[in-house]
């Protein structure tokens, strides 16, 4: 019999895992609110415009060839991707004390940044916050880090618990990384103010802590690049080191082209070559180099003033739906009379409302209205349209009542 023999059955992953259910039921009004993938008022996946021309560009350009890229991928793409996320005139870019590595999307570069840091930081513990990302826990743990969490989520108010995160970062040890969503967090969809991220921005530096941001969502929380990039800038215009990981999978709709940059910010220029000489020894066993058609598009884009505006007009239309679904979905349950405070609907920010409903009340609404979403609660706004908020008004009300 089969060497494989004693495998047993994995679970589904509890966020990829809802599409497959999703897929396998025939009923025609089936919603799918479970993976964070932004659809159209059709319910449709989109492609950018501003991507289609870049990829008619780029097949258009008979010079291109499909040569390995460097094992840290294309230069121009990880340029232009510090840039994105710091701002052109961001000091680690002046002083030129900044690395970054294009990898595989958002979770590539966080993976290969946890191996970085489990190999050469001195403190393997990262500190979470609680609840986050579903895949955070296993891309650490399997990168070598030992994961803890930090409180950042208050049921009671469905909003920020700040005292508790305050707390929870300056009992942890001296040196722990941190891990910190620049925006839009997943799944609850509540951000720190600007003043909260001074302070906390204060408390990391103070404690020596070392903050590891993940910018899966720059430009779709506010629908403005700058803005949702703010709370990274802090950070690395002080002068202090800092890790960050970026996605192109939502705000420019790339998913499946796996783009990516992990950028790590050091002290000296000197050091930050170092670490890029240990970033390629990390890379090179575990995938070698990178795609290069995905970060292609994206350097396309990037470079040029008339896409980059092209796509910032884009972004925000994506932005801007997403935030007119939670008013339509607020306004319907509020005219329904649902039982319930429901403006958490519209505080949060990001593709994500973190609505409350407790995992019998989504496995309910699943099995008697087809409504797909992730058990502890969360929707993806970019799931709706204004054809079936009407539904999802039905199944969240007599789950309620
Ligand atoms: C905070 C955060 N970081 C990283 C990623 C990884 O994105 P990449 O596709 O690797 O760039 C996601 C995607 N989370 C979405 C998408 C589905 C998934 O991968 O879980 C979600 O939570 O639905 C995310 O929400």
């Amino acid at each position: 019999n089969s060497v494989f023999a004693h495998v047993v059955r994995a679970p589904e992953d509890p966020i990829l895992g809802v599409t497959v259910a999703y897929n396998k039921d025939p009923s025609p009004a089936k919603l799918n609110l479970g993976v964070g993938a932004y659809r159209t008022e059709e319910g449709k996946p989109l492609v950018l415009n501003v991507v289609r021309k870049a990829e008619q560009l780029l097949v258009n350009d008979r010079s291109r060839v499909k040569e390995y890229l460097p094992i840290v991928g294309l230069a121009d793409f990880n340029k232009l991707s510090a840039k994105l996320i710091l701002g052109a005139d961001s000091p680690p870019i002046q002083e030129n004390r900044i690395t970054t590595a294009q990898c595989l999307s958002g979770t590539g570069s966080l993976r290969v940044g946890g191996e970085f840091l489990a190999k050469h930081y001195h403190e393997r513990t990262i500190y979470i916050p609680q609840p986050t990302w579903g895949n955070h826990t296993k891309v650490f743990t399997l990168a070598g880090l030992s994961v803890k969490s930090y409180r950042y989520y208050d049921p009671a108010t469905r909003g920020l618990n700040f005292q508790g995160l305050l707390e929870d970062l300056r009992s942890a040890p001296a040196g722990a990384i941190v891990l910190l969503h620049a925006c839009a967090h997943n799944p609850t969809g509540v951000d720190p103010t600007l003043e909260q991220w001074e302070q906390i921005r204060q408390l990391v530096r103070s404690r020596g802590l070392l903050p590891f941001f993940d910018s899966a969502y720059q430009g779709f929380a506010s629908g403005s690049l700058d803005a949702d990039a703010e709370s990274v800038r802090r950070f690395a215009a002080d002068g202090g080191e800092c890790l960050i990981a970026q996605s192109y999978a939502k705000n420019m709709g790339l998913y499946g082209e796996r783009v990516g940059a992990l950028s790590i910010v050091c002290k000296t220029a000197d050091v930050a070559s170092k670490v890029e000489s240990q970033l390629k020894l990390v890379i090179r066993p575990m995938y070698s180099n990178p795609p290069i058609h995905g970060a292609s598009i994206v350097a396309t884009i990037l470079k040029d003033r008339d896409l980059f505006n092209e796509w910032t007009i884009e972004l925000k239309a994506m932005a801007d739906r997403i935030i007119s679904m939670r008013h339509q979905l607020f306004e319907s349950l509020r005219a329904k009379g649902t039982p319930g405070d429901w403006s958490h609907i519209i505080k949060q920010i990001g593709m994500f409302t973190f609505t409350g409903l407790n995992s019998e009340q989504v496995a309910f609404m699943t099995k008697e209205y087809h409504i797909y979403m992730t058990s502890d609660g969360r929707i993806s706004m970019a799931g709706l349209s204004s054809r079936t908020v009407p539904h999802l008004t039905e199944a969240i009300h007599a789950a309620v009542t």
